[in-house]
């Protein structure tokens, strides 16, 4: 930086022979220091200062390079003494001091002085004592005063070779005396800055002026330092010769000045409040900074006239020691006050601050943070904390919260309460200390989670107090964070939800269990076959699903009644649990379908093992009311992966298998194969054929005879129905009427029937001397959801047929509910001339009491009664009961089955009147009935049994 320095008077360059010494002196009087040397008298021991060179102002008396006194006339005893000491010591440091110079009129200069001995070890020191010797020459003795100068020196010819330099000089270019004499700076300089002094010094050559720099140059080493220069033109005789300079080395004052500019700057600009509070009384601020004027409201010299009890609005004056003891320990302390603003409000302060001791004065230097804000949140913290607190102890949930370590912090009263352990001693145990091993554990699993994953989570946990009564109780786990979002505890509230869980549980339960026998339903069965195929698809198990079905329930149910057959379902339901192991789930689909998971087996014979165990469950009798019933079972198997994959295929294979265990005589199991899909798929296609059926002609009826066992004649038949089906040939009547049933088909087909044995029997009638009456068999569905006796009276009329050729055969169920309907249908017939006849009597359940009350003409004794009566004593005597009870009523018995003479002629013996079977024949066509013999048999009295 260059400072405005040209200046009107160039110096002249002395015209002696001495030529640069005397150039010398000039330089030495351009400097704005006094030079001067020290001498002390030995005898004497006084100092003596002798002026040489520079600024005179300083010193009380006219430059005069002669001048010398003694140093106390003009410098106080005091201050004289201690140079004295300085110099009669061994110090090698420079001493710095300030002096108070006594000018002649008495006023008094304070300045600095500075005293360096001479680095040769003489008696010689900046400004110091001159060797008597040495005076005679003076440019020596300038050249050593140069020398032990800081600052550089140097003087330049008109081509800017260096004629003249000093030591520091020398030190700062790292040149040697001879190295520079005579050379150009370029020699020893960065090109850039000799360059910039050429310009310099060509510029106050050509004005013949001086000039004065300040700012940074560098040398060859890469050092940069700060200068103050000053350079002036040499001129003689009118012409500028060369030109002297020299550059005060500022690096460190302006270190210093830049930082203490900046702590100054940095005080100025704290958010903080800063005093200086001096202890001089009164206690008074000496110094404010900004941040201060500003939070309390006064000017910054109003602070600093004012004692510090006035800004005092609590615990100011009255916590920072005023004895400054703690000045020595410099100690740091910290409180918190009050300051009273100028607007008379308060602002809560932290004070952080130390005792100081500076020039023998006791400071406090505090620095007051505002801290509104931090006692507002507080405040707020406080207030959050004691409505927490309120609601946790009056809270019905219980509340606790747990440290990062599971450890407990707090617990409320509820808490207390419900896991009946007291707050003190709650606090710092862990879940596993509270709830036991096994709850503890997941307890701390969840609390892990919560803090891993630093979201709410719930669970919840059984309890049992101490009297045993036991809990339900939901708990959530909210994590809390710190404002970096790190969790520091787990908020864990509990609710007792034992009254939901009981409902919950009954819902689940009526949901996924039979509300009659107390097993899974069939919404449960279906979740756990899933569980069971995924786990077995996962651990590569091989499982099986098995169906059971009760044979003949149905005749149970309609028979002995609902109450009856809803026993009988809760007593299988029991005895199949019993033998099952306690992994397999026993469901019951509906009614008297229920269903076995066997979610791992070994070998598929266990399971075989297992349903032949299943079925000698049912062998026992089971009692219902005092009553012995018997009961059997159809089971279908199939397993996982052989048959099937999905758990809708194994159902429909199972199903399948137990249908074929039905087919085959019931009372077995089956384990599925394709043929039983097969057979499935053809059910189903029969079943959709059958819509067709009866348009497409395909029903036929065949005739069986019944036979007069007094005479052997025929006396009458059976209508009994076949489908012609194209494909299939004859169809079974057992294997289309339970699917014609099912849907509102057996109508229509019931219809048929009646029509076509109607026709049949009338036109068989028309020349007959003794009527041929026909049974037609009637399904209880039939019957009821049909008008088939408005209906009789019209097929009658179109066939030509009279009531007393027909007879209708229906089942035992269809009396069972002493139905009026259904009696006074049975009369309208009565009255219409048909008759009516019990099929397959002794099968059902019913009470016999129906007899009487219902119009029966007919009991036809079921076959499963006669294949045996010859054989079996005791079916034969229920045979016989039978026929005698009809004999009482006076119904005609007829007896169905029967394949034998023998069977015959027992019968015959017995007093039955009718029978029917393969012995006469089975059902044929129209055509082929005629050419049966009307008569089958010659009764022989003495028939031997
Ligand atoms: N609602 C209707 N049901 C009908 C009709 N036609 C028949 N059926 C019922 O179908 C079941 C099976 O009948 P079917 O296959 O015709 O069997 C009958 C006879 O063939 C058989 N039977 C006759 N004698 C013997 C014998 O000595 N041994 C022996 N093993 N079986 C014999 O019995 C069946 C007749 O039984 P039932 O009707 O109980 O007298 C059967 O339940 C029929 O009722 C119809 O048109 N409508």
């Amino acid at each position: 930086m260059q400072r405005d320095t040209v200046s009107s008077l160039p110096i002249q360059w002395p015209d002696t022979d001495q030529g640069i010494p005397d150039a010398l002196s000039l330089l030495l009087s351009k400097l704005s220091t006094s030079v001067f040397v020290l001498h002390r008298d030995e005898s004497t021991q006084l100092v003596q200062m002798r002026y040489l060179a520079g600024a005179s102002l300083l010193l009380p008396f006219k430059s005069s390079s002669n001048f010398c006194q003694d140093l106390n006339a003009f410098i106080p005893d005091t201050e004289s003494s201690q140079i004295t000491d300085w110099l009669m010591g061994d110090a090698t440091f420079p001493l710095c001091m300030e002096v108070s110079i006594c000018h002649a009129n008495q006023t008094r200069y304070v300045t600095k002085l500075i005293l360096q001995r001479d680095a040769t070890q003489r008696q010689f020191y900046w400004g110091g004592l001159l060797d008597q010797t040495v005076a005679a020459d003076q440019r020596d003795y300038l050249q050593s005063l140069f020398d032990n100068m800081s600052s550089m020196m140097w003087a330049k010819d008109k081509e800017g070779r260096i004629l003249f330099a000093n030591a520091a000089y020398y030190e700062w270019t790292g040149q040697s005396l001879l190295g520079v004499a005579g050379q150009q700076e370029s020699e020893w300089l960065p090109s850039a800055e000799v360059e910039a002094f050429m310009e310099e010094d060509r510029k106050v050559m050509a004005s013949q002026s001086k000039l004065e720099t300040e700012g940074p140059a560098s040398n060859q080493f890469g050092e940069v330092r700060w200068f103050d220069s000053w350079k002036s033109a040499v001129v003689s005789h009118g012409e500028a010769i060369g030109t002297i300079g020299f550059a005060r080395d500022m690096t460190f004052q302006r270190s210093v000045q830049s930082d203490v500019q900046l702590k100054e700057m940095l005080l100025e600009h704290a958010r903080d409040m800063v005093m200086l509070i001096s202890f001089e009384e009164p206690v008074r601020l000496t110094y404010v900074n900004r941040e201060a004027c500003v939070a309390l409201g006064y000017s910054r010299d109003a602070l600093k006239s004012m004692p510090l009890s006035e800004i005092d609005g609590g615990g100011l004056v009255s916590q920072i020691d005023l004895s400054g003891h703690h000045a020595i320990t410099a100690e740091r302390i910290r409180f918190e006050a009050s300051c009273l603003r100028k607007d008379g409000t308060t602002i809560p302060v932290e004070v952080t601050g130390a005792h100081l001791l500076f020039a023998d004065n006791v400071y406090f230097l505090a620095m007051l943070r505002d801290i509104t804000a931090t006692k507002q949140a507080e405040n707020a913290l406080r207030e959050r904390e004691q409505e927490f607190r309120t609601l946790a102890e009056n809270s019905s949930d219980s509340i606790a919260r747990f440290d990062v370590s599971h450890r407990v912090k707090y617990i409320n009263p509820a808490f207390s309460q419900l896991f009946g352990c007291a707050s003190q001693s709650a606090q710092w145990q862990t879940p596993v200390q509270l709830f036991g091993e096994v709850d503890g554990t997941v307890y701390v699993r969840y609390l892990n989670q919560t803090i891993s994953s630093k979201a709410a989570t719930q669970f919840e946990m059984f309890w049992s107090s101490s009297d045993q009564e036991r809990f339900c109780v939901l708990i959530r786990l909210t994590p809390e964070l710190d404002h970096e979002g790190n969790v520091i505890s787990v908020l864990a509230i509990g609710r007792d939800v034992s009254e939901l869980n009981d409902y919950r549980q009954k819902v689940h339960h009526l949901a996924f269990f039979d509300n009659l026998t107390g097993l899974p339903n069939r919404a449960m069965f279906q979740d756990s076959l899933s569980q069971m195929l995924h786990e077995s698809a996962q651990y590569q198990r091989q499982s099986a699903v098995m169906l059971i079905d009760l044979d003949l329930f149905k005749e149970v149910n309609d028979t002995l009644g609902h109450p009856v057959g809803d026993q009988l379902l809760c007593q299988v339901a029991n005895r199949l649990k019993s033998k099952l192991r306690s992994n397999d789930l026993v469901a019951r689909l509906g009614g008297d379908e229920f269903a076995v998971l066997f979610p791992e087996i070994i070998h598929k014979d266990d399971v075989a093992v297992l349903a032949s165990k299943l079925l000698a469950a049912f062998e026992a009798p089971f009692w219902i009311g005092g009553r012995e019933m018997f009961m059997t079972g159809s089971v279908g198997i199939a397993y996982y992966p052989d048959d099937a994959t999905s758990s809708e295929d194994l159902v429909r294979y199972a199903d399948a298998a137990m249908y074929a265990a039905k087919r085959a005589g019931r009372n077995s199991f089956r384990c599925y194969n394709s043929e039983m899909t097969r057979l499935a798929n053809e059910r189903l296609a029969l079943e959709v054929e059958l819509r067709q059926a009866l348009a497409r002609q395909q029903m036929v009826l065949r005739y069986q005879p019944k036979v007069s066992l007094d005479d052997g004649t025929v006396v009458g038949s059976e209508a009994l129905i076949r489908w012609q089906h194209p494909e299939l040939g004859l169809i079974s009547p057992d294997r289309f009427i339970p699917l014609a049933e099912e849907s509102a088909l057996i109508v229509d087909i019931g219809r048929w029937v009646l029509k076509e044995a109607c026709l049949t029997v009338s036109e068989w009638n028309r020349q007959a001397a003794t009527p041929h009456r026909m049974a037609i068999n009637l399904s209880a569905k039939q019957f009821h959801s049909s008008s088939l006796v408005d209906e009789i009276p019209a097929i009658l009329e179109i066939t030509n047929c009279q009531p007393d050729w027909i007879e209708l055969e229906i089942t035992e169920s269809l009396l069972l509910h002493e139905d009026e309907q259904v009696l006074r249908d049975l009369q309208r017939l009565r009255i219409m001339g048909i008759t009516i006849a019990i099929d397959d009597f002794g099968t059902g359940f019913s009470a016999l009491s129906y007899l009487t009350h219902f119009p029966i003409d007919t009991l036809k004794i079921d076959r499963s009664f006669i294949s045996s009566v010859t054989s079996d004593p005791y079916k034969a005597g229920l045979v016989r009961a039978m026929i005698s009870m009809a004999d009482c009523l006076g119904q005609t018995v007829v007896a169905e089955g029967v394949e034998d003479m023998d069977q015959a002629m027992y019968l015959r013996q017995n007093g039955c009147q009718i029978a029917q079977g393969y012995l006469f024949g089975k059902a044929v066509s129209k055509a082929e009935f005629e050419q049966l013999p009307t008569k089958f048999f010659v009764p022989q009295d003495d028939y031997v049994l």
